[in-house]
């Protein structure tokens, strides 16, 4: 089986196309391939599959082997992995996805190849249960949580998956690995979360690091970068156009007043290919 590796600011993935379905004992081989020691590495297992309701269906296994219902760095994967492997030679295509639907995706080609995509992410959720959280809130903005007696507030966004923003003075140098694991699964989160630690550093501009459910500290999430965004709008804090800068780089994020969906433009970049038995 052939697999090829490519990141979207530094959140890496297998990716394998040419499959019809999932196959049986995927959560297994993807906790066996994601491993960065005894495996080939990567923050999740992609595959790229026939849709019958959109030009290439991704499906995203996180390196824990739990199913993500959406992954905004792997779209942008996806959408490049597609047109350099001549599987369309549309600049404009549709990918359907677990949990977020059909989502609208454009391609910027510079000599033959990808270099940046612009995805559709579709509306945000903030209804607290459908995120879901257990509070049931029309929004969830600023809402207090304790974790081993120390008290954080966040605000609630599902992007298909669903994420909590929590803003801190310094996220660069937050201790993310003390305090993303306990939030990943706090009972306030019947799906767990992925949790964004963001700091916002004008109306255009925010720093965000993030501890993933089921994959970890990653390099960059796209739908944390969205996530983020909404976060910051919905609390008065930035624009709706900015930038969210993360570990792996820089993501331009949009939610649009008119039609309510969130953009997200960034980079996507091939490793390698590779073979496996
Ligand atoms: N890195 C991703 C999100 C991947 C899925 C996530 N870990 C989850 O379980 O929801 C992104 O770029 O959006």
């Amino acid at each position: 089986m052939k697999f090829t590796k490519l990141h979207g600011l530094g959140n890496d993935f297998i990716v394998i196309a040419g499959e019809k379905e999932l196959p049986a004992g995927v959560d297994q081989l993807a906790i066996r391939l994601c491993n960065r020691f005894f495996g080939i590495g990567a923050d999740g297992l992609v595959y790229i599959l026939p849709s019958e309701k959109a030009d290439f269906k991704m499906r995203i296994i996180n390196s824990d082997g739990s199913e993500a219902e959406q992954c905004g760095n792997a779209i942008r994967c996806v959408s490049k992995y597609v047109y350099d492997h001549k599987l369309t030679d549309a600049t404009e295509i549709t990918v359907e996805t677990l949990g977020a639907g059909v989502q609208k995706v454009q391609l910027n080609v510079q000599e033959g190849k990808v270099a940046t995509v612009r995805v559709d992410m579709g509306q945000p959720i903030l209804q607290g249960l459908e995120v879901p959280t257990t509070v049931d809130e029309a929004k969830v903005i600023n809402h207090p949580i304790e974790v081993d007696g120390r008290e954080f507030r966040f605000t609630a966004v599902s992007m298909g998956n669903p994420h909590c923003v929590i803003y801190v003075e310094d996220a660069v140098n937050f201790d993310l690995a003390v305090w993303g694991p306990k939030l990943e699964v706090h009972p306030m989160f019947p799906r767990k979360i992925n949790v964004e630690f963001a700091t916002v550093k004008n109306r255009t501009f925010t720093d965000m690091r993030v501890w993933e459910r089921g994959a970890g500290p990653t390099l960059a999430c796209g739908t944390g970068a969205c996530a983020t965004l909404v976060s910051s709008v919905l609390n008065g804090l930035t624009d709706r156009q900015a930038t969210v800068s993360l570990k792996g780089g820089d993501l331009f994020i949009e939610w649009n007043e008119e039609d309510n969906h969130v953009y997200m433009t960034g980079p996507a970049e091939e490793v390698y290919q590779g073979t496996l038995d």
